[in-house]
């Protein structure tokens, strides 16, 4: 019989190992803990030594110096395969460590060599309300905590990003620290996090105090689900079906083709995906089948409004024709990274079939499947001006005329390399 794993993820201080200290003291089933703390002395497994009665701790596995999301992968499995082989227990909690992405640790008891013998059970994600209030409900209060260094510190993942892709990824998320935030604080975040994800139960906590044998017994983990779950994903769904059932059903009277566009049909091109707002927030999209100006792009994501929590999805870039460019912004951030090439942009053959199994993809004969598609998550953000905005970014007819590789362009250019804008008027 497999055993069952909870993970537990969330931004560095957010209060995982607080919540691992409580699981431990409060359970009857035998637990073992394996702790990534990335880097630094490994306090948090002497931590959860000192508070549970594991006498010789050899049940508390520590992995450091790298990261289970990455460059320690195969050790994660081999540890937990060994760990299986010389112990007898009733359940895993892997703490990841801040910096950790909650997808490529799961696909490993989905996928890896250790998936045979374990059962994800549920990813549960800390996020500590007051730091998530004050970067991301309320962006322009003074109380913006200082930036953690992660140990990924100088590299180019964004920390907020990362902060959303732990909320975006996870079955259950604990609002822990809301003791230090007022009621309508605490709701507001709740609100939000609703949007960004909304999958997962949320629980809030002081302490992490919680019933542990029902989160230790969750069942929630989907890994199709949790891939899916994501607000911005469901935003760009939503938006793409819309569109396609518009033009299915014979009333679009505009084409999409690029250089027909009207800034009419422009402006009516954004959507409300989810109509009940509560605390002012709200689920958009923005869709151009036009490419954006690199300059002027890349001065807008120096620019945006700190209403704006969380923009994603698809740029078309001119310069950049055969990179699809994924767009992510979170906080005063935003990474540009190449994720992936238009379908346009393949071989003839290699194009064709492509296209053959995805029948309904909007095709343009002159510039295929190229679009701009993002998903924009607000909070009392102004959507008209940030389109007139967006839209001032694409190119104009004169420039679609012109030579494209003649623009000044910081945008990235090979497959996975990014390119991260930081707002100028963020926290210095
Ligand atoms: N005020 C307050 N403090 C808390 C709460 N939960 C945890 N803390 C404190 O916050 C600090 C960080 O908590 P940890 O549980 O170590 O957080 P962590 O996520 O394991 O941190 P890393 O291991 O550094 O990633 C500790 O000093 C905790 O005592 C809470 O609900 N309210």
């Amino acid at each position: 019989m497999s055993t069952p794993v909870t993970l537990l993820c969330g931004e560095l201080g957010a209060g995982k190992t607080t919540l691992l200290s409580r699981l431990l003291e409060s359970t009857d089933l035998e637990i073992a803990v394996l702790v990534n703390d990335v880097g630094a002395v490994n306090v948090d497994a002497d931590l959860v030594e000192a508070r549970t009665d594991l006498s010789t701790g050899e049940e508390v596995v520590a992995l450091e110096n790298g990261c289970i999301c990455c460059s320690l992968g195969n050790e994660l499995s081999r540890s937990v395969i060994e760990l299986q082989r010389e112990h007898e227990f009733d359940h895993l909690v892997v703490e990841a460590s801040g910096v950790s992405e909650p997808e490529p640790i799961a696909r490993q008891f989905v996928r890896g060599p250790a998936a045979g013998s374990y059962d994800p059970n549920a990813i549960v994600t800390v996020v500590d309300a007051r730091r998530f209030h004050d970067r991301f409900v309320d962006a322009d209060s003074d109380g913006e905590p200082p930036a953690i260094e992660g140990a990924d510190g100088g590299g180019t993942r964004p920390l907020a990003d990362l902060v959303l892709e732990q909320v975006e990824f996870c079955d259950v998320l604990v609002v822990n620290k809301c003791d230090l935030v007022n009621e309508r604080e605490r709701d507001s975040v709740v609100a939000l996090l609703e949007t960004i994800q909304p999958r997962a139960e949320i629980v809030a906590t002081e302490y992490a105090t919680l019933e542990a044998d029902s989160l230790l017994d969750a069942h929630r983990f989907d890994l199709e689900a949790a891939t899916d779950a994501a607000g911005w994903k469901r935003a760009l769904e939503d938006d793409a079906n819309r569109e396609r059932d518009h033009d299915h059903g014979g009333h679009d009277d505009h084409t999409h083709s690029h250089g027909e566009e009207t800034s009419h049909d422009r402006g009516r091109d954004h959507h409300h995906a989810h109509p009940p707002e509560r605390y002012g927030i709200s689920v958009d999209s923005y869709h151009r089948r036009r490419p954006f100006h690199p300059e002027r792009i890349v001065a807008l994501l120096a620019d945006l409004p700190p209403e704006l929590v969380r923009a994603k999805g698809l740029c078309w870039i001119a310069g950049r024709e055969d990179q699809a460019i994924t767009m992510s912004q979170a906080g005063d951030e935003t990474a540009l990274e190449v994720t992936g090439r238009w379908i346009a942009s393949l071989p003839e053959r290699r194009r064709e079939r492509y296209r053959r199994g995805q029948p309904d993809r909007e095709w343009d004969d002159e510039w295929g499947d190229r679009e701009i598609r993002l998903a924009l998550i607000g909070r009392d953000l102004d959507l008209d001006a940030l389109t007139d905005r967006f839209d001032d970014c694409l190119l104009t007819d004169e420039e679609m005329a012109a030579d494209w590789s003649t623009f000044e362009n910081r945008t990235p250019t090979a497959m996975g390399e990014s390119t991260v804008v930081a707002d100028e008027r963020g926290p210095s």
